[in-house]
């Protein structure tokens, strides 16, 4: 499915570069299949790095002597180490402990771990998700403070899945998306099916959910009525950027619609002492024309706003134009006469057309079949937009039809819509233009949520605080969750790890891509590695991930039953000689024996 969607966008002409570790396959059970990377590669050519910048050559040697065994020739990739520096003596350890399993954590707890803790980061890293959970708790019950990569990823949790659709629906009100969840979480419908249907059919009626939150159910009755009955002005701005509180408007064009039938056109260039270098590529507007064409901007602004006088304003893309306006009108002392009742094409169109992709003023204009061009001029934009509302106006009446139909048939889900919802909506819509401490707020929101929807506080919930207090700088909610809400969205619970985790447990699976100074590997038994239950092949794969997370020392344990352990930790890197017959995972029998086979050189 995947590769169905990659080869539909790239283009034939297109070099695609594909980046992967057959090694590193170890997704079969949530659909990834090996072979089928095999056989598109053969449409490649395969280029291999060669240097490790991660592990150094001991480690390395490690890694070969697993991959010669374990993995086809054809898959293994020689390496070599970025450096060649002589182990320290606690860097390879394979210690095999004595009894059954929750011994073996003891004792790497209690003995081995804390000579590992001072000296960078430590990550142990285990087959089963009910092995975190013991490690952790034996952690947590010594008072050793540690980052448990939990068996249930927070971002899969109810408050992710609903704080973050619901931030989301802050911003785009009109993503449907966002809105089956919101439905589904505040309004209790009897399951996700209704849910959907209602907001389905919500905005195929042309409204917004937030509708019924702010007054706002009649706008296409308001925007019918002054188009057919009243002169309305019809504007756009070219500008020197896209900083509305700081970049200047170069051009304003307006276009009257008089009952529906276009009149006058108004149109006024303004001086600016900004830059032009990068918006002249595309409003096309040069230095020279302004300084030949262009007037003094409090004159400018005032004229348009003579032209204006107290008729109702419309724009493509309204927000922007409203508020570059607003601001170089208030930069110019220059009082806001403009009528407040404004509409945006952009809005109408999303409601009379919700099933669209696209709603830019060009991609309108072909889809509706409208004479005019889309040519990043003022003047030529107003004209397209009055076009597109005189378009846009046939398709008004059915959709107001559409509209009083849905309002009689979901009276009492849209009270309970407005009951259950409108307060925490309006509420938080009203923070978007503040200035947040995002962790701080985040805190507060979910509070909100947690007692309104009912659920439990998810593990890691201070970890996700705390990711957010050290990487989301103080800004408007606003541009916050413009900059944030995509990466969130797919973010899982291992990408909170910021560096300062001293010590993290984690499953292999969850801590692919990751890498530590220190990776203890421990329950290296037969039985364990390979799991009985598992293919063999792929597990060979999850252990040397495993293994190759690591960038100093590799720790890798085992336990059993009828041997006794006697020496002392100090011993560790000769004990890969030592004990070559006791009962351990296959996956460690090679490195054993390369041990065995030569003699291995510790600094001290
Ligand atoms: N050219 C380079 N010079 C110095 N360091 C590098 C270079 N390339 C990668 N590294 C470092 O090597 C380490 C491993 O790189 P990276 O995590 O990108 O590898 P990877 O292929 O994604 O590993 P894996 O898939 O096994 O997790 C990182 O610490 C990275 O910063």
């Amino acid at each position: 499915m995947q590769w169905e969607i990659i080869n539909n966008i790239i283009k034939k002409e297109t070099t695609v570069v594909l980046f992967g570790d057959y090694e590193q396959s170890i997704y079969s059970f949530l659909g990834a299949d090996i072979s089928f990377l095999k056989s598109i590669i053969e449409n490649y050519s395969v280029h291999n790095f060669d240097i490790n910048y991660r592990s150094p050559s001991y480690l390395l040697e490690i890694y070969k002597e697993f991959s010669k065994t374990f993995f086809k020739d054809e898959w293994s990739v020689p390496t070599t180490a970025n450096e060649t520096i002589v182990p320290e003596k606690d860097a390879l350890v394979y210690r095999n402990i004595d009894d059954f399993d929750k011994k073996e954590e003891e004792y790497i707890i209690n003995k081995i771990l804390p000579y590992y803790l001072d000296k960078g980061t430590t990550a142990i890293l285990v087959r089963f998700n009910n092995k975190v959970n013991d490690f952790s708790y034996m952690l947590e019950s010594k008072g050793i403070s540690h980052f448990k990569v939990s068996t249930s990823d927070i971002f899969k949790s109810t408050l992710l899945k609903s704080t973050l659709p619901f931030l989301s629906s802050l911003i785009n009100p009109y993503s449907r998306t966002n809105w089956f969840y919101n439905m589904q979480h505040f309004l209790k419908f009897p399951n996700a099916k209704t849910a959907t249907q209602f907001t389905i059919n919500l905005f195929n009626s042309g409204f917004i959910p937030s509708d019924f939150f702010f007054n706002n159910e009649n706008v296409l009755i308001d925007f019918k009525y002054k188009i057919q009955n009243e002169r309305v002005i019809v504007f756009d701005t070219e500008t020197t950027g896209l900083d509305t509180n700081n970049d200047d408007i170069i051009q304003i064009a307006g276009i009257e619609l008089i009952n529906g039938k276009i009149g006058q056109t108004f149109e006024v260039f303004l001086k600016t002492d900004k830059d032009l270098t990068e918006s002249q590529k595309i409003h096309k507007i040069t230095r020279e024309y302004l300084d030949e064409h262009a007037v003094d901007r409090k004159i400018a602004l005032k004229q348009f706003l003579d032209f204006v006088g107290k008729s109702s304003l419309v724009a493509h893309n309204l927000k922007y134009d409203k508020s570059i306006i607003e601001s170089n009108l208030k930069r110019e002392n220059i009082e806001n006469s403009l009528n407040t009742i404004q509409f945006d094409t952009l809005d109408i169109a999303k409601r009379l057309f919700p099933r669209l992709h696209k709603y830019k003023l060009e991609y309108l204009i072909e889809y509706l079949n409208i004479e005019g061009i889309n040519s990043h001029n003022a003047l030529d934009d107003v004209i397209a937009t009055a076009n597109l509302i005189i378009a846009l106006e046939t398709h008004l009446e059915a959709k107001i039809i559409d509209q009083k139909h849905f309002l009689l048939v979901n009276e009492n889900a849209i009270k309970k819509l407005k009951e259950n919802f409108k307060e925490t909506y309006c509420k938080h819509y009203n923070f978007l233009k503040r200035y947040v401490d995002f962790s701080k707020y985040f805190d507060f929101l979910s509070q909100e949520l947690i007692i309104q929807l009912n659920f439990n506080k998810p593990s890691n919930y201070d970890k996700l605080l705390r990711y957010f207090e050290l990487k989301i700088k103080e800004d408007t909610l606003e541009n916050t969750l413009l900059e944030w809400l995509d990466i969130l969205n797919t973010f899982k619970e291992t990408d909170l790890i910021i560096g300062d985790e001293n010590l993290i447990i984690s499953t292999i699976h969850r801590s692919k891509g990751l890498q530590f100074d220190n990776v203890f590997i421990p329950n290296c038994n037969d039985g364990i590695y390979p799991f009985i239950y598992a293919d063999e092949e792929e597990d060979a794969r999850l252990f040397y991930v495993a293994l190759t997370r690591a960038k100093k020392r590799l720790i890798i344990s085992s336990h059993t039953k009828n041997h006794k352990t006697s020496f002392e930790f100090k011993d560790n890197v000769k004990v890969f000689l030592q004990y070559t017959n006791v009962e351990c995972s296959k996956f460690i029998l090679p490195i054993k024996s390369y041990f065995n086979s030569k003699d291995i050189n510790t600094s001290t």
